[in-house]
């Protein structure tokens, strides 16, 4: 079991560094890195994920390539200009809002920017995750929507399903449902109260590349996967989700190497001409000690190695 930790490029959801752990089975290597703040319970989904990738394996490819978005943090225009142009080729980014502390001026000069930096041909969507309640959204919607010289779909724009439903009855622009669906009780509320035009799916989360399959298959709705801002390695399991769906009709949220400063495997999975090809890289030892967390911070490395004791003995209906 190998702790990783590296910095990020630029910091995101209020993180400046991940951190997980990897392991090595039969099947090949395998990611568990949940947010500190899923809890054991919840935690054990993203366990899930981590065995089936090192135990089984995924369901073969359907296609060999899968077009991805930049994903672009709540920075200023400068920067978030100069991410999508360094995003090799990315046609479609996502641009946070609803960060706290920024104003709307902020969000419409970094989507004006982003807009100018991929030319009118390319798409542009947002993620909110949660920030607003729908009258706001409704109203930030139509400005937004402007700036970015059209939105391709706003992601989460309220915490709650019903936020979402009134947000898609009262503006033409799609809603994606993301939180709704990896951290809800019941993922089908979303389609119940018609909340949602696309769901986002995560492997981590969600328990594992077969069961976004079913779930897919069940919710009926058209899927993007996303990252959960994986290393290589875990983003190598969405990877296998989106080559496996059926259908794949949006860019996938899955170019995130690009906000680590290291990554753990010597080839990491970057986007050429927007687009990742599908395969599944491996760790070298090289790798492995630039991001080694018993050198780099040997307490959190600890951390980590007494979660996963516990996550693994709550699956496997132990107590630790
Ligand atoms: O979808 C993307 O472009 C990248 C992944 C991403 O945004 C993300 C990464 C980690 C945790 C949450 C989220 C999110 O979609 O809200
Ligand atoms: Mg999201």
């Amino acid at each position: 079991m190998h702790v990783y930790s590296t910095p990020l490029t630029t910091r995101f959801r209020g993180l400046d560094v991940r951190e997980g752990v990897l392991v090595d089975g039969p099947a090949g290597w395998a990611e568990f890195s949940p947010f500190w703040e899923y809890d054991d319970a919840e935690a054990a989904a993203w366990w899930a994920a981590t065995v089936e990738a090192a135990e089984t394996g995924w369901p073969d490819p359907l296609r060999t390539h899968v077009p991805v978005n930049v994903t672009v943090p709540a920075t200023g225009p400068e920067q978030a200009h100069a991410i999508v142009r360094a995003s090799g080729g990315c046609r479609t980014a996502k641009v946070k809002v609803g960060e706290r502390g920024q104003s709307i001026g902020d969000e419409i000069a970094r989507l004006e920017a982003v807009r100018d930096a991929l030319g009118p041909t390319g798409h542009v969507r947002i993620d909110a995750n949660g920030a607003w309640d729908a009258d706001t959204a409704v109203a930030r919607l139509t400005r937004l929507d402007r700036a970015a010289g059209g939105l391709e779909y706003v992601e989460q724009p309220c915490p709650d399903v019903a936020g979402l439903a009134a947000v898609r009855r009262r503006t033409d622009v799609l809603v994606a449902a993301d939180e709704s669906i990896r951290r809800a009780e019941d993922p089908f509320a979303v389609v119940r109260a018609a909340a949602a035009d696309i769901v986002v799916l995560k492997v981590q989360p969600l328990g594992g590349v077969r069961a976004c399959l079913r779930l897919a298959e069940e919710v009926g709705l058209p899927v993007v996967v996303s990252s959960a801002l994986e290393s290589s390695v875990g983003l190598a399991a969405g990877l296998a989700l989106a080559a496996a769906l059926p259908a794949l009709p949006y860019a996938c949220g899955l170019a995130t190497a690009q906000l680590l400063v290291h990554d753990v495997v010597p080839d990491p999975l970057l986007p050429v001409d927007g687009m990742l090809a599908v395969r599944r890289p491996a760790p070298d030892a090289a790798c492995l000690d630039r991001t080694d967390a018993r050198r780099l911070a040997p307490d959190r490395a600890r951390a980590w190695i007494e979660r996963v004791d516990r996550v693994r003995a709550l699956s496997e209906g132990r107590t630790s």
